[in-house]
């Protein structure tokens, strides 16, 4: 009473395959072509097809390269998904293992004439073999969104549902797989589910990704790689609003690097350029992750700090004195230094970034004035 016709489902999954593998030729507005995910697909649309002859074709072309291209379709399809989310890259050499495994068992049961249940079996371990790696990974990965998440969990009930089905033909008569009893209709309907969802699924992992990308794009200083002024504004007012609500004090160091125009214009622009990321690299190092470090433009830094004005000026000081003795392999013989204005506020009350920032600008100006390659500070009162 729940049997569903399996031929028509192999013809539909054929088909199903075929046109998403079109869709995305024809709707190339993806930023990258995904040509493992339309290759993948293209497999298994020529799998199925195979196997939907199978009455009319040879042993060898429906069972051995049907499932074949099933599995180096299914793998294909999972490599993209794992690319789109950067995860372990060594996975590669896993799934080529799996693929020279599926491909013998399937070569074994054929030379060895296996019954269909021992087919059945060997298909059944290969599917949660392919995905249980995405399904551990998108479901319970540290960095996965609550959509990556979903996704991942729809491969791990694909998995439970053959997991289900090699231990029903370890226990049932020669079944073959065409007979559509409940178990083949569920594992079937589960193809036809995961043809669908795992479809959807992977543009909308391919949108979040492109949005990610851009939000990080329009985020990022791209010289130095820090945040941009926006980005360290908008990060800035946010830990002073924690802070604020804490009751902890918060300083403001302005950095700018000394007589930069002069090292341009004795190294050149380029130069210039790498001095500027060397530093960026070498303030990373004398700070916490907690803190907020951004390029405000050209050679001026911007750092906050959730810290009284003691604790600034040693941050600064350590700064100060790792920039002097910086070697930048671009600008050779000569030493490049930073002023650094200070500006701390025992409470936050009634102050944004933006006033804490100027005052910290009057102190890089006396800086400056006195004669550069120094750390000037001013604690304010309300
Ligand atoms: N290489 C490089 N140079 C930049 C960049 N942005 C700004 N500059 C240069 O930084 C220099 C800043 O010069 P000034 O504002 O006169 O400051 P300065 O020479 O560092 O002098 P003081 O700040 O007074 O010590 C200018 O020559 C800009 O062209 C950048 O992204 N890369």
């Amino acid at each position: 009473m729940y049997a569903i016709d399996i031929k028509t489902t192999i013809l539909l999954l054929a088909l199903g395959n075929a046109l998403i593998a079109s869709f995305f030729v024809v709707c190339r507005s993806w930023q990258e072509f995904p040509a493992r995910y339309v290759w993948g697909r293209v497999a298994q649309a020529a799998g199925w097809i195979l196997f939907f002859h199978r009455p009319v074709l040879p042993l060898f072309l429906w069972y051995v390269a049907g499932n074949g291209l099933l599995i180096v379709g299914w793998i294909l399809e999972v490599l993209a998904i794992l690319a789109i989310e950067r995860r372990n890259p060594r996975l590669e050499r896993v799934y080529v293992l799996i693929a020279v495994l599926g491909l013998g068992s399937l070569l074994l049961n054929f030379s060895l004439d296996a019954s269909y249940n021992v087919m059945n079996l060997s298909i059944s371990v290969l599917l949660v073999a392919i995905f249980c790696i995405p399904a551990y990974m998108l479901t319970f990965g540290r960095e996965s969104s609550s959509f990556t998440r979903a996704v991942g969990f729809f491969y791990l009930l694909y998995c439970l549902i053959n997991v289900v089905r090699a231990i029903y033909v370890v226990h049932t008569d020669n079944v073959s797989v065409m007979v559509g009893n409940l178990m083949h209709s569920v594992v079937f309907l589960g193809l036809f589910a995961l043809l669908i969802f795992g479809s959807v699924g992977y543009m909308l992992l391919l949108r979040e990704k492109t949005e990610l990308e851009l939000l990080h794009a329009a985020r990022t200083d791209d010289l130095t790689g820090l945040f941009n002024r926006r980005a360290f504004f908008s990060h800035a007012q946010l830990a002073m609003g924690f802070a604020s609500r804490s009751w902890s004090p918060v300083s403001f160091l302005m950095l700018d690097v000394d007589h930069f125009k002069q090292l341009n214009d004795q190294f050149g622009h380029p130069a210039g350029d790498a001095a500027l990321r060397a530093l960026a690299r070498t303030v990373e190092v004398c700070i916490r992750p907690q803190d907020v470090f951004g390029r405000l433009g050209g050679e001026e830094f911007g750092l906050l700090l959730v810290c009284p004005t003691d604790n600034a000026l040693m941050v600064a000081e350590r700064i100060r004195e790792q920039v002097e003795r910086l070697k930048v392999v671009e600008l050779p013989g000569a030493a490049m230094t930073v002023s650094i204005g200070v500006a701390s506020l025992q409470a936050v009350e009634g102050w944004d970034v933006e006033q804490l920032m100027q005052e910290a600008d009057r102190q890089l100006y006396q800086a400056k004035l006195r004669g550069r390659n120094q750390v000037v500070a001013t604690r304010l009162l309300h």
